[in-house]
């Protein structure tokens, strides 16, 4: 019997042995690697962070002890050891498992995450709550260096190194975020970390001198580092600087090392950061070597592993698109926040690299970042995931659109997204969005349009936002920028006519509605590209002629399209019934989106649905 089949509990890891947890750690391995090729997953993260889960389930009691561990994407082995074995082949499916922790899945999950960057200031709200309370359990923070990128984090290590709660935050350094990381501080670390040899003989060394004493090697320690700070300064490290003991860099994949180094550290008083280095991908030679694809693959064959193209998706529309539109004017930059593969940018970033710029975790810099660069006349693409906006809110509001500057969103995963679940839905950016003078938000049917908006935005200025869903796109013949439709902003398009009904499409439910309406010559549909301005005129039209408007979004109702046109609908006094179809007020977990459409009533088979129950359409059997 394997040891993980053992391994019911924490209680049973804390009781392995050294030889048992660094077998546990392999039959991890394989089980993350089996469980990702099932259903994909984030396989990488999770490989990298093995033998830190083997060793921080060792030593603590998570059910107590509270683990904060930031994205929460790296935490498969995680789940496994903390009695959801028998459940993680459900891992980001539809009523399984999700994909990052969530805490009321399990009370080893300390919180519910997705977003990066914010384990350290919910670990130093932990700590102050336990000192308040005088309780003594443990608590560690475990943040990528991708995620160390987030000004949420820094900030957060400001305060933890002024208030000095007792607490490690283990730094899991794989130089990796999705994409390489980037930064002065990922530049930092890379300093800290001396060649392997020189690792190597330092090994050998602490290795000969602790069969003599312990003592010497902890002298021998000190040594080292008062040596680097007399000779180099400006070695003073930055942790140091803000107030946090520092202490590696050490072998994140050695267990004996992090069980020494976590326990010593556990006893100091104040915050302490355990630098470790880890491999993204650990152990499996594919993703060892190509982490960036393999940070998140979707399912695959375990035995024989091959990097598969995701196809023609709306993301790849988007690099073409960019690429374009900065070869014919060199005052488009696009930005992005670490998103480089997820927004479609690797080729936009070798062919433009001179206007191409990745912040790191950091959308308000993202953000603000443009606004600098709109201030002296270029014009700038801030590329980001629409629940990735969220981070640059009130930089929108402040640094672009009280300016009215010319900024263009290029928004990415807008709606439902599948895996990721309740963290990442896209859900909410009309809403925010909408409020903003000066703001415009549209949302393109399909590629030519997307081209067309783009275009236009730019051409135009102020700031515009542009979304698109995730997932695959019809391509559209190659054309230059010139032959690009310029449109009349604010205007929709009337796609079906209908003598009773109009269906207000948006975006996926465009296509929807033809679809759904395609037997029903009573109901038109009108592509309602723009959610501000909403093609006011149209509208009214429309208003006077129909028995009954249906709005008909992959967005909450609360805000959304549905919402712009009601409002519009009272403000003119205009009194033809309005039906809104929509995400509910709720958090939409993990699941497949176009099912998840369908049981929020705007899915093709949904809408059909409705219109047999407005008598639109003959009720079918089915
Ligand atoms: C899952 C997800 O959405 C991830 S995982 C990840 C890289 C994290 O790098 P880190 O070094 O912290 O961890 P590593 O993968 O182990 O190297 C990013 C950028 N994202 C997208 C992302 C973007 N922006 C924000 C605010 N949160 C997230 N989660
Ligand atoms: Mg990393």
């Amino acid at each position: 019997m394997g040891v993980l089949e053992r391994v019911n509990s924490t209680d049973d890891v804390s009781a392995l042995s050294r030889d048992e947890l660094h077998a546990l750690a392999a039959e991890l391995r394989s089980e993350i690697i089996r469980v990702c090729s099932l259903g994909g997953g984030h396989l990488a993260s999770s490989l990298g962070a093995v033998e830190l889960t083997v060793a921080l389930h060792h030593l603590y009691d998570t059910a107590r002890d509270r683990i904060v561990w930031d994205v929460g994407h790296q935490t498969y082995g995680h789940k496994i050891i903390t009695g959801r074995k028998d459940r993680i082949d459900t891992i980001r499916q539809p009523g399984g498992l999700a994909g990052f922790t969530t805490s009321s899945e399990s009370p080893h999950d300390a919180l519910t995450v997705g977003h990066a960057s914010t384990s350290l200031a919910a670990a130093l709200g932990m700590a102050l709550a336990r000192d308040a309370r005088g309780d003594d359990y443990s608590i560690v923070a475990v943040i990528g260096d991708g995620a160390l990128t987030g000004g949420m984090a820094l900030a957060a290590l400001n305060q933890i190194g002024h208030v000095k709660p007792k607490m490690t935050i283990v730094l899991n350094d794989n130089e990796m975020s999705i994409s390489e990381n980037v930064g002065a501080l990922n530049t930092f670390m890379r300093s800290l970390q001396v060649q392997p040899w020189l690792h190597e003989v330092e090994a050998q060394g602490k290795r000969t001198l602790g069969q003599i004493s312990q003592t010497l090697v902890d002298l021998g320690s000190r040594a080292k580092k008062a040596a680097r700070r007399f000779f180099d300064p400006n070695s003073a490290n930055p942790f140091h600087a803000m107030g946090v003991r520092y202490v590696g860099p050490i072998d994140g994949h050695d267990i004996d090392q992090l069980l020494y180094y976590l326990a010593h550290v556990q006893e100091l008083s104040g915050p302490t950061m355990l630098h470790i280095v880890t491999k993204k991908g650990k152990g499996y030679k594919i993703a060892e070597s190509d982490p960036i694809y393999w940070h998140g693959p979707p399912k695959f064959d375990a035995s024989k592993p091959v990097a598969a193209s995701k196809g023609y998706t709306w993301s790849s529309a988007f690099g073409d698109a960019a690429c374009a539109l900065s070869s014919a004017d060199d005052r488009v930059w696009v930005i992005t926040p670490a998103m480089r593969e997820g927004s479609g940018l690797v080729a936009y970033s070798q062919k433009h690299p001179e206007r191409y710029l990745d912040v790191g975790i950091a959308e308000d810099v993202a953000v603000t970042t443009a606004a600098g660069l709109a201030l002296r006349g270029e014009k700038p693409i801030v590329a980001i995931y629409s629940t990735f906006l969220q981070r640059g809110f009130d930089q929108v509001i402040h640094d672009v659109c009280l300016e009215n500057l010319d900024v263009v969103f290029a928004i990415d995963r807008a709606g439902l997204v599948g895996g990721d679940g309740m963290t990442h839905q896209g859900v909410y950016d009309l809403a925010y969005l909408r409020a903003l003078p000066n703001m415009s938000v549209a949302m393109p049917k399909d590629v030519p349009e997307m081209r067309a908006m783009l275009k236009t935005a730019l051409k135009l200025g102020g700031p515009k936002a542009v979304r698109w869903p995730r997932g695959k796109a019809t391509p559209a013949p190659e054309a230059p920028v010139a032959a690009w439709e310029e449109l009349t902003w604010g205007s929709w398009e009337v796609l079906k006519e209908g003598s009773r009904a109009f269906i207000l499409a948006l975006g996926p439910t465009v296509g929807y509605a033809l679809q759904a309406t395609a037997d029903l010559p009573e109901v038109g549909v009108v592509n309602a590209r723009f959610v501000k301005p909403l093609d006011e005129a149209l509208l009214e039209r429309l208003a006077r002629r129909a028995e009954v408007l249906i709005t008909a979004e992959d967005h909450v109702l609360m805000g959304g399209l549905g919402s712009a046109v009601a409002e519009t609908l009272v403000d003119k006094g205009l009194r033809v019934p309005l039906h809104r179809l929509g995400i509910p007020d709720v958090h939409v977990p993990h699941g497949d989106p176009a099912a998840q459409h369908e049981a929020f009533g705007y899915g093709p088979r949904a809408l059909r649905r409705t219109l047999e129950a407005l008598g639109l359409a003959q009720p079918t059997l089915l």
